[in-house]
């Protein structure tokens, strides 16, 4: 395990928050699950069928003795997260309708960290992203302040450490919201203990070309730079303007990051989901994540193609926002 997460993994074991794993026949999930609970750094409970979730334990070897699984169609305090769900959607659903949502073991999961019976969850190795944030937008809502959340990964190799945002949840941001997704992930970046150095990039670096897409992220760069001017972010950049000082030299020899960029903002969700991927599987680079920023709590989304490791990982990081998180709801 690199230093990272055995600071996270210290931070996080004093407190041990109460992780929703709602994905628990998912075998990478229940195997990480297990693990969390062995190793005493979160409680894990786990959302599905005691039947099931035993007998996928039996079939790979696990105990999962001392993990508590939650059942939607048998939990005792369902009526009350109905209502508390009703309530929470003002007029947008009804109690039939939200009895039906609640047996989505997404919805409930997300229910229980509402509820706070749960610190934080982690889910998305067998749901799209879309099916696990979506309750998440509807009902952990943004903190104030923010009008959207965003989805980043921590890509880590050896002692290199960079935030990729936002790869997970806005598809087209406009200069205003690319802005606040650039604002949220340099934050994110210095949780990490990252001192940001924010790139906004493109397939222009300061003006070689212009065109819509790169006014935009131009455009983006000057807000950002105007409400935050204690950052440090420019572009817009192309990559290896960013990240390669001899390229920085040629290309933009005046900007403060020197091609020395942690940060990397991508101009859509098709460059941002892509870059990250590639930097993961021909890079070398482990992604954990999308770490989800902007929630009043810790949820956060996985890829479908995460292994038991990033379940684990991003488990500590959502108990770590657990624990350093406190929002008013
Ligand atoms: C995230 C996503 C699912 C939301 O889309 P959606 O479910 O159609 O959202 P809706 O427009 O119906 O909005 C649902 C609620 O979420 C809120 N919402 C939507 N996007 C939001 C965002 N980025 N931040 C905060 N709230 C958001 C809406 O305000 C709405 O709230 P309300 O019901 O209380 O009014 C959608 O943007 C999406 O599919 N993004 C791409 C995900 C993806 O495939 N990523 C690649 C793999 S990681
Ligand atoms: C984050 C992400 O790309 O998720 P998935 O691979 O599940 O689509």
């Amino acid at each position: 395990m690199s230093d990272l997460f055995k600071v996270i993994k210290e931070q996080v074991e004093k407190h041990q928050p109460t992780i929703v794993l709602p994905e628990a026949t998912d075998e990478r999930v229940l195997e990480a699950a297990v693990l969390l609970e062995k190793d005493k750094v979160v409680k894990p409970i786990l959302i599905g069928s005691q039947k099931e979730v035993n007998e996928l334990a039996n079939q790979l070897n696990l105990s999962i003795e001392g993990i508590q699984v939650l059942d939607p169609n048998h939990y005792e305090r369902f009526d009350e997260m109905v209502a508390a769900f009703v309530e929470r959607r003002k007029g947008k659903e009804t109690e039939e309708s939200a009895s039906e949502k609640l047996k989505d073991v997404n919805y409930f999961g997300t229910m229980l960290v509402y509820m706070e019976i749960a610190d934080g969850l982690v889910s998305g190795a067998a749901h799209s992203t879309g099916d696990t944030v979506r309750p998440a937008l509807q009902i952990i809502k943004t903190q104030p302040g923010i009008k959207r959340t965003s989805g980043v990964f921590i890509m880590v190799k050896e002692d290199q450490k960079f935030v990729f945002g936002d790869c997970a949840i806005n598809i087209a941001p406009n200069s205003e919201e690319l802005s606040e997704i650039a604002i949220a992930t340099a934050e994110t970046a210095k949780v990490f203990d990252i001192d940001p150095k924010v790139a906004m990039l493109s397939f222009s670096t300061k003006g070689s070309a212009s065109s819509i897409e790169t006014q935009k992220v131009s455009e983006a760069t000057k807000l950002a730079q105007t409400a935050r001017p204690d950052l440090v972010i420019d572009g817009e950049f192309q990559f290896d303007a960013a990240f390669v000082p001899a390229v920085a030299q040629k290309k933009a020899p005046d900007s403060p990051l020197q091609g020395q960029a942690n940060v990397f903002i991508f101009p859509s969700l098709e460059s941002g989901n892509l870059g990250y991927k590639i930097a993961q599987r021909l890079g070398g680079y482990d992604a954990i994540g999308p770490i989800l920023q902007g929630l009043n709590k810790p949820v956060n989304d996985l890829s479908r193609g995460c292994n038991v490791s990033d379940v684990y990982k991003l488990s500590l990081i959502t108990a770590m926002q657990a624990i350093t998180q406190k929002v008013p709801n």
